[in-house]
């Protein structure tokens, strides 16, 4: 049995205890948890022979990381967040990275929530003072958020729960939030804004509820701070550069807002001299959001659990690189996977030189599904050849494909076929040379039925042998010779021809795989002139 070498890297961020548990449970793997990567160099080591790494927030999976761990085939975030993960290197090196959405949501929502109320009271000043031994009560007069204006920035599922929380409160809620349907808008009881600098000005609280991405990035910058109510506070509890930290300290120090209260910062830890740190009418939090028992048992326990369904069986659960596989459909599609890596792999042996098309057409019953995974599978077999089994996979093939200048296509023909199911692979260069090969299940059985323009009929399985010769007598028993005196045994035979005396093809099962030089002897053979050889 393999076993498989999971990482659980953090630093001082440890993942429930619960989820550490359960994949310790596993005989096949060996978990090391360490809580003092902070260091880059720290990681690179620790990460080198691990099959899995789980993080949260603390530890950065960087490229070099990543491009240090060769065996790594998944990266699971305990948590939604992925920005500390360098996932296009990941996807490019053909790792799987899974978050856990959903898991935290609640606690975060209550987080952003506690912070905002605890901005509008001045709790922790307030606290302050009298742990300070003063019991000053007309510093402290604060705002109340009933009848006030709210608008939610990213209105996802904690975007969502604050809101509902807010509307419970009495506050009238404003989205702004560029993917969000008018119907969910309608049904959360919000109104939706297009506009984002129409919704801010209107805003008596903005709280931020969506990723870092270019075009999130200092969303709140000096110029729009400078737009906002003078009473306005902002709350950020999704993720720090959302707001441009250093115009945000410089709104609050000249009064242009009335308060923001941050657990996320461009910077974490800020430094003590950061800029933020001396602004009057903030509260702040370490990045507190998830940190509660439930969220962490949530989000502790799922990532363990996909992680390990991952890795023994191949399941994808929330993966942000790649399309969900559970393991229903995988049991489903697993067919069609491991026939379509098939269909590529024996169409890159025919394929013209400088082939830079790969057009898959589906028709009957398997082309009214999903096939994205399907098509990631004959474009993994069909690449193999170029860059090695070792160097393709689902998640980097596009990527890989186009690298090579490799252009993919999929088509659905609706018109029916002879085959219940039919998958075609077609691989064609500038020229318009192309060559294409065609299979089918026969009672739950794979059957290749079309090299080109030849119909055959066999088994994937053993070794084949395609030979393309001339149709005339005495073709059979030359190649028969030869593969018999080599101790090469046939096992099945499916012969085809274009005409009486034209192009054949014979495509032979073998009982084991004939050497390089029994294949250059059939190359030699008159009539011959071309042997494809494929190990299944
Ligand atoms: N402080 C903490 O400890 C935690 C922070 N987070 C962060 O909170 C954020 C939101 O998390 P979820 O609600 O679970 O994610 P989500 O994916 O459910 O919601 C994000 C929303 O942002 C919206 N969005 C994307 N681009 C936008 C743009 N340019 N303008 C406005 N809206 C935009 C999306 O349409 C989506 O509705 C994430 O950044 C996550 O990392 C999540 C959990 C804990
Ligand atoms: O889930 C997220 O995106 C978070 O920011 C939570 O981070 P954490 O796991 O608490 O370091």
């Amino acid at each position: 049995m393999s076993k498989f070498n999971i990482l659980i890297a953090g630093n001082n961020d440890p993942i429930s205890s619960k989820g550490i548990d359960l994949l310790k449970a596993e005989p096949s793997f060996s978990v090391e948890v360490n809580m003092n990567l902070k260091a880059e160099d720290a990681m690179i080591e620790a990460s080198r022979n691990a099959h899995a790494i789980i993080v949260r927030s603390g530890a950065k999976v960087t490229a070099k990381v990543l491009e240090a761990a060769p065996n790594l085939k998944v990266v699971g975030r305990a948590g939604v967040g992925v920005d500390n993960i360098d996932v296009p290197v990941a996807s490019k090196r053909g790792v799987v990275v899974m978050n856990t959405p959903g898991g935290n949501t609640i606690s975060t929502a209550e987080q952003a929530f506690t912070l905002m109320m605890a901005l509008s009271r001045k709790t922790p000043q307030a606290h302050a003072t009298i742990v300070g031994g003063k019991w000053d009560r007309a510093k402290f007069k604060g705002t109340e958020v009933y009848g006030k204006t709210l608008v939610v920035l990213g209105m996802g599922r904690i975007g969502a729960e604050f809101a509902k929380r807010a509307k419970a409160f009495g506050m009238t809620v404003i989205a702004y939030d560029p993917y969000l349907s008018k119907n969910r808008a309608e049904s959360l009881g919000v109104t939706l804004c297009e506009d984002l600098d129409a919704a801010i000005v209107q805003a008596d609280y903005i709280t931020m509820h969506m990723p870092l991405t270019p075009d999130t990035k200092h969303m709140i910058n000096a110029k729009r701070l400078g737009t906002l109510k003078k009473t306005c506070r902002i709350i950020n509890c999704a993720r720090g550069g959302l707001i441009d930290d250093a115009a945000l300290a410089q709104a609050l120090t000249d009064g242009t807002i009335a308060g923001a209260a941050l657990d996320v910062f461009e910077v974490e830890p800020p430094p003590a001299d950061y800029p933020l740190l001396s602004a009057p009418n903030t509260v702040f939090t370490p990045h507190l959001g998830a940190s509660t028992e439930e969220a962490q048992e949530n989000v502790g326990i799922e990532i363990a659990e996909v992680i390990k369904a991952h890795l023994l069986q191949g399941t994808v659960v929330n993966a942000v690189n790649m399309p969900n596989v559970d393991p229903k459909v995988l049991a489903e599609i697993g067919p069609f996977l491991k026939f379509g890596e098939l269909l590529g792999r024996l169409v890159s042996q025919f394929a013209p030189a400088r082939a830079n098309v790969v057009r898959i057409n589906y028709s009957g019953k398997v082309g009214s599904g999903d096939t994205t995974l399907i098509s990631r599978a004959v474009l993994k077999g069909f690449l193999e050849r170029a860059v090695g089994a070792e160097q393709v996979n689902y998640i980097n093939a596009n990527g890989v494909a186009e690298n090579l200048g490799i252009r993919f296509t999929e088509s659905r023909l609706t018109e029916p076929s002879e085959f219940t199911d039919l998958i075609e692979v077609v691989a064609k260069n500038d020229s318009g040379d192309a060559a294409s090969i065609a299979g089918t299940f026969f009672a739950g059985e794979p059957r290749i039925v079309r090299v080109n323009s030849h119909r055959i009929e066999a088994r994937p399985e053993g070794t084949l042998l395609f030979i393309e010769n001339i149709d005339r007598p005495g073709m059979i028993a030359a190649y028969s010779t030869t593969l018999g005196k080599n101790q090469v045994n046939i096992a099945d035979m499916s012969l085809s021809r274009d005409k009486e005396s034209g192009k054949a093809l014979t495509l032979l099962t073998l009982d084991s795989t004939p050497g390089a030089e029994v294949i250059a002897e059939l190359e030699k053979i008159q009539g011959i002139s071309k042997v494809h050889c494929v190990a299944i």
